[in-house]
């Protein structure tokens, strides 16, 4: 008898790996993140990914981080967490996982929030020093929304387009 294979992927594994192939479509030349939103019922029902809103064109706004505010991307860019519920294809997201590329600001904490999604899965924290994040995990806390970051037992996941 032919067993099953053994290296599947995990549902996080799986997520998480959607998650990031999203954030490939970003064309933020510093910070790619990705988003996916899963139900409980293991079904994606949202992705996401940061960019400029619709009609915006990626050739006509900046993608500096510095100097004068309406000269950065930071006014303008829509961030993942942001799209992947607006994507969705439910309005109601209670009992939903999110997995992020990166720990949520606390604007996306607040959109996740009021979108009833349950629990947060992050890769990066790598704004963990910033009142941003500070003020979403204050946020997270107090609604009891978990949050965990994601452990990888692989380095990567390689994709051929060529079989
Ligand atoms: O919750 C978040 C926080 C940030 N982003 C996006 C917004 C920007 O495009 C980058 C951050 O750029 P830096 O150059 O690292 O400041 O990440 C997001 O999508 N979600
Ligand atoms: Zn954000």
């Amino acid at each position: 008898m032919v067993g099953k294979r053994t290296d599947y992927l995990s549902w996080d594994e799986y997520f998480m790996a959607v998650a990031l192939l999203s954030g490939l479509r970003s064309k933020d030349p510093n910070t790619q993140v990705g988003a996916c939103v899963a139900n409980s019922q293991n079904k994606i029902v949202g992705v996401g990914y940061n960019g400029f809103p619709w009609g915006c064109s990626d050739d006509e706004l900046p993608w500096s981080r510095e100097g004068n505010y309406l000269d950065t991307k930071y006014p303008y860019v829509c961030h993942a967490e942001l799209n992947a519920v607006l994507n969705s294809i439910s309005y109601d997201l209670r009992d939903c996982r999110i997995y992020v590329a990166l720990f949520p600001c606390n604007e996306c904490t607040k959109v996740i929030i009021q979108a009833g999604i349950r629990e947060i899965i992050y890769l990066s924290d790598k704004y963990a020093d910033t009142d941003s994040v500070r003020a979403s995990k204050i946020m997270l806390d107090k609604s009891n929304t978990s949050y965990r970051q994601f452990t990888p037992d692989r380095e990567s996941i390689l994709l051929h387009f060529s079989q």
